[in-house]
């Protein structure tokens, strides 16, 4: 028998029966999640260790600077909704400033040797990991997500700027038996130029650093927009860079709010630009490459995903409730390689509800700042306004509600986890990019794997069983860039990150991240 709970936050706890009202005045948390409450610069400059961290102008040619125009925009906390700082809101002609200092960088730095840009970017590194502290504050504050995930991200992110500072000194060229007698063919590497770099704001770190540290490594300067959301981590680390040693006009950062698509089109029309790196929707994706083609630009595209997440009835369950709980709540659910479509096998469908309902009743959801937070707001409104979306429409449709199912108020909603989901439903078709658990049943393998590829998307894709055939099986038949077997998190600076289908193009991290950056130039060296 399954065993429902229908719960709710009351006293930072689920409480088993469902009798709060919804809060969602600006700015205001409803009492019963019983957040802790910074107010904003406080927060920011007595948390800091190092306040010179958190800047409020764009770095450009290693100078902090303003926008042209003098306009800036202003940053909010997720959690309470309040001013964080300003940024400078910037245009096409600063854009067009950032290119030309990224230009007039490129010569000297494609032309240094790979061990320099190696020690540099170690520098970098060392640094990350001393101020991580401090970065992951910043990452908090503007991101939303619990201080300890935000370090978790800060090291994740200078992971890639080690990985690839040592990667910069491997990159192999080819010497290929020549088939005429009086020539030697040979393959080298070369940096393809300025690149272009637009990121989310849901991971504002490591999504800079798996592009920048491969761009920087391979010899490429860069001009990067984070997302309007999150430019202060960003900004972070151009203060870091430069202390390490980065050359100016190296690693470039325009904000931007009301004029990004303008920015967005600078960079992907622009000429000097020989490349461009996004991550973020797929809709964007579609469009920044459509741009780029009248240029001809390289593209990297790391997109987005609706992974399928099945649970066989041979599996470990408890594991993979585990691994069901760290892939699908990862980031408050926004995480582009997060479950979003859950399938359990009949006979374990129950036993795996009701252990999943159970865990899920031990979040405690709040300000990220609060030690005793375990997940923290969504990144705004249009978040929340996605979730009640998709959890009204499965519920009209026949879902029921194991847990959770409510916006409580600010940018909160309640971790929820539904049964009896259909392919027809809403959330079966699109990423929720939220907290929102789906369980669908299903019967056979060769069912499962059907239903789990019917999508346009193929981003990640995740698996528990313990039969080593059908492990084989399934792994290959999964139309992904990535698959998790017996496991929930698959992200490393070392592995292959990137998908297929409308997922993206290309990869990023590991040995393949830096390939992105590269040209090959054949060489035939004859008259020998
Ligand atoms: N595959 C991955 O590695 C990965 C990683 C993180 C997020 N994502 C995806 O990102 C999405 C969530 O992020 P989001 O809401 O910030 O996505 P988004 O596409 O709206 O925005 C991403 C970035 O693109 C910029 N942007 C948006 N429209 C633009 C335009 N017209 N011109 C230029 N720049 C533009 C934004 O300002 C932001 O910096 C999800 O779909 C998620 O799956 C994918
Ligand atoms: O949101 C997407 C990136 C998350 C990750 O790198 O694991």
């Amino acid at each position: 028998m399954l065993k429902v709970l229908r719960a709710s936050f009351h006293n930072n706890k689920f409480i088993l029966s469902n009798t709060l009202t919804d809060s969602s005045s600006k700015g205001v948390l409803p009492s019963f999640i019983n957040c802790r409450y910074f107010t904003t610069k406080t927060v920011n400059m007595l948390k800091l260790k190092d306040p010179s961290l958190f800047r409020e102008a764009s770095f450009i040619s290693g100078a902090w600077v303003k926008s042209v125009t003098g306009k800036t925009f202003t940053v909010l906390d997720p959690a309470t909704e309040n001013e964080i700082g300003k940024a400078p809101d910037m245009d096409k002609e600063d854009t067009q400033k950032a290119i030309k200092a990224a230009s007039e960088a490129f010569k000297s730095w494609s032309g240094q040797t790979a061990k320099y840009r190696h020690d540099v970017l170690k520098n970098w590194y060392s640094l990350i990991i001393e101020h991580q502290q401090d970065l992951a504050s910043i990452l908090t504050q503007e991101n939303g997500k619990p201080v300890s995930e935000a370090l978790g991200e800060i090291k994740y992110g200078a992971n890639f700027i080690e990985w690839f500072a040592e990667e910069a000194t491997r990159t192999y060229g080819d010497v290929i038996p020549s088939p005429i007698k009086n020539q030697r063919f040979v393959v080298q590497k070369q940096p393809v130029g300025v690149v272009g770099i637009i990121t989310p704001w849901n991971f504002p770190n490591a999504m800079i650093t798996r592009k920048v540290g491969a761009a920087l490594a391979a010899g490429c300067t860069v001009v990067v927009k984070p997302a309007s959301e999150t430019p202060f981590s960003a900004l972070a680390m151009a203060e870091l860079a430069n202390r390490a040693g980065l050359p100016k006009g190296v690693y470039n950062v325009v904000t931007s709010h009301e004029k990004y698509k303008e920015v967005g089109l600078e960079m992907t029309t622009n000429p000097i630009i020989k490349k461009i790196s996004f991550t973020g929707s797929t809709a964007v994706g579609k469009m920044l490459m459509e741009q780029s083609s009248s240029t001809l630009k390289k593209v990297t595209l790391e997109l987005g995903g609706n992974a399928p997440f099945i649970v066989f009835d041979d599996a470990d369950i408890d594991a993979a409730v585990e691994g069901a709980i760290t892939s699908k709540f990862r980031s408050s659910g926004q995480t582009c390689v997060c479950a979003n479509r859950i399938f359990v096998q009949s006979s374990v469908h129950a036993e795996f509800a009701s252990h999943l309902t159970q865990k899920v009743s031990n979040f405690r959801v709040g300000n990220g700042f609060d030690s005793n937070t375990t997940h923290g707001p969504l990144i705004s409104r249009k978040a929340i306004e996605k979730c009640t979306r998709h959890v009204d429409d499965a519920v009209s449709k026949g879902a029921e509600i194991l847990i959770g199912g409510k916006h409580v108020g600010g940018n909160f909603y309640e971790p929820t986890v539904l049964s009896n989901l259909h392919p027809e439903m809403l959330i079966a078709q699109e990423e929720t990019f939220g907290p929102i658990a789906g369980i669908f049943k299903f019967d056979t393998e060769e069912h499962v794997i059907e239903m789990a590829n019917s999508t346009e998307s193929g981003l990640a894709g995740y698996f528990y069983s313990r039969d080593i055939g059908r492990c084989w099986r399934v792994a290959e038949a999964l139309e992904v860039g990535m698959v998790g077997i017996n496991t929930g998190i698959i992200s490393s600076c070392e592995a292959p990150f990137g998908g297929i289908k409308q997922s993206g193009i290309g990869r990023e991290g590991s040995k393949y991240g830096i390939d992105e950056y590269l040209n090959i130039k054949y060489i035939n060296f004859g008259g020998i």
